[in-house]
């Protein structure tokens, strides 16, 4: 864990610990590295592994996903075991608990209510000499949505990607999850898919998995667009295909910045980095406080904490890498630094959070007060928590109705309406040097072009 005075370094040098190195340059942990070495029999960048699996799927459709899936994931699968069936699904529900049942749709009805505000007005409205203007909202027709499952389940990323796309209206959900071991899909993910609305489940996961979405297989559907999480190998492979399909964001390792004082509790601070520290060796958790104290405390705290972990060894690795800690001379300048960082998740814990506010300029979702914790938003409060990471929270929002949804605009005018802008128009389409455009108009005056 680095610990960092504001005031001994120059902006530069804080930036340079705030921002993120480009996905395409993460440098992988030691584990990724063997295990990149075992599969390919040599020392290739995450990159080079991406590409190439992107480019084995596209030429070998399913059989280079089996093969994949069996030399990375060690699952052996086959064309008739790749897609859950029906009694699957079946044997997954009567296997869920009831507690977790109860809390999925608990999920689901929040996601869902808070998603529906966001749905946007397809409208026509009359202007001058009666032109007719307005837009239309149309749903995608197919999306694919990626459910990470490396190292963890993720039941509440199924609902958050699949409640928003069922929400704006998409008719087709296809999804795809890394399957565990056994060649199963853990039943809380088949449990959350049946009640979110997914169409169909396929059981493959990293690089390949979007690969398939992305150009299509014989038995996986080639999609619009792909949305969801994953961990540094999905992420550069959603780049790598867009174009081919529309993607979401760059939704990789989990991140999160919290700008504190003196008031914050070190115990809940301690807490709240390790719950995003736990996902990935590869997650960041940042602390920005004008209190040195505070910063004592939390160091304690974090090794109390950690100790009793059962991912301890994951959260440990990524405090060591990413684990940061600045004191800065007062909270402003905490929040400037914190738009630099630009996190997936930025919790202001001081004692009056929403003063600060209205100067968060970059991050996927903000957490306010010590009772917002970050997992609250992961699990149940509504928003989504498919959020742009490595600094892409400078450009990218998070997941919402709308990424499941095109505009089309309308345009009708009448002939009085047209006659009306008509000399403007060809002075336009003339200073452009396109007659042809002028002509469009002109024709439309008189019948001579
Ligand atoms: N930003 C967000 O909104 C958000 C939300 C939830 C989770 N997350 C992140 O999602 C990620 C989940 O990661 P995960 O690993 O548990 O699951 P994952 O499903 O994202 O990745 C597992 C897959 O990666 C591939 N893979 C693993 N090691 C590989 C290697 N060495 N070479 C090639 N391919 C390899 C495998 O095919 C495997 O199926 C974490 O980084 C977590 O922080 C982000
Ligand atoms: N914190 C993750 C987003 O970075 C989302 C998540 C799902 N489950 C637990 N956490
Ligand atoms: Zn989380």
């Amino acid at each position: 864990m680095k610990i960092v005075y504001a005031e001994d370094s120059t902006l530069e040098e804080l930036s340079e610990l705030l921002i993120k190195p480009p996905f395409d340059q993460v440098i992988l942990g030691e584990g990724a590295k063997s295990h990149i070495k075992k599969v390919f029999g040599s020392e290739l960048t995450a990159s080079q592994v991406v590409d190439k699996i992107i480019h084995d799927v596209r030429l070998q459709g399913d059989e280079a996903v089996l093969q994949y899936t069996q030399v990375i994931d060690g699952v052996n699968l086959s064309e008739d075991t790749l897609e859950v069936t029906e009694s699957e699904f079946q044997e997954a529900l009567a296997k869920v608990d009831e507690q977790i049942l109860t809390a999925i749709r608990q999920a689901i009805s929040n996601v869902k209510s808070f998603h529906t505000e966001q749905l946007p007005k397809t409208w026509l409205t009359y202007r001058e000499h009666g032109a007719m203007l307005g837009q239309s909202c149309i749903p995608l027709e197919r999306v694919g949505m990626y459910v990470p499952g490396g190292t963890a389940i993720y039941p509440s990323s199924v609902i958050m990607n699949a409640v928003s796309a069922a929400v704006a209206g998409v008719k087709e959900i296809i999804m795809v999850v890394p399957p565990s071991k056994d060649g199963s899909v853990n039943p809380s993910i088949l449990a959350a898919a049946r009640e979110s609305g997914v169409t169909r489940v396929f059981k493959a996961g990293g690089a390949q998995a979007i690969a398939a979405l992305a150009f299509g297989t014989k038995l996986i559907p080639k999609v619009d667009k792909i949305t969801g999480p994953g961990n540094i190998f999905v992420t550069l492979a959603k780049k790598a295909v867009y174009g081919h399909c529309d993607i979401d964001m760059l939704a990789g390792p989990s991140e999160i910045l919290i700008v504190a004082d003196e008031t914050a509790d070190p115990s809940y601070i301690a807490a709240d980095m390790l719950s995003q520290a736990e996902h990935d060796v590869l997650a960041s958790s940042i602390l920005i406080t004008d209190s040195s104290n505070l910063v004592s405390k939390v160091e304690i705290e974090l090794e109390r904490q950690l100790a009793k972990l059962p991912r301890r060894e994951i959260a440990k690795a990524s405090l060591q890498k990413n684990g940061l800690m600045i004191i800065t001379k007062n909270s402003m300048q905490a929040i400037e630094l914190a738009n630099i960082s630009a996190p997936e998740h930025l919790e202001i814990i001081t004692e009056q959070p929403f003063a600060l506010l209205p100067f968060v300029k970059n991050a996927g979702a903000v957490f306010l007060g010590p009772y917002s914790p970050e997992p609250l938003g992961d699990y149940l409060a509504g928003p989504n928590h498919v959020l742009p990471t490595g600094g892409t929270a400078r450009f990218y929002s998070v997941l919402n109705v709308e990424t499941f949804m095109k505009r089309t605009s309308f345009i009708a005018y009448s002939q009085k309406a047209l006659q009306a802008v008509a000399n403007q128009v060809i002075t336009l389409a003339e200073a452009e040097g396109l007659q042809a455009h002028a002509n469009a108009i002109r024709v439309r005056e008189k019948n001579d072009v």
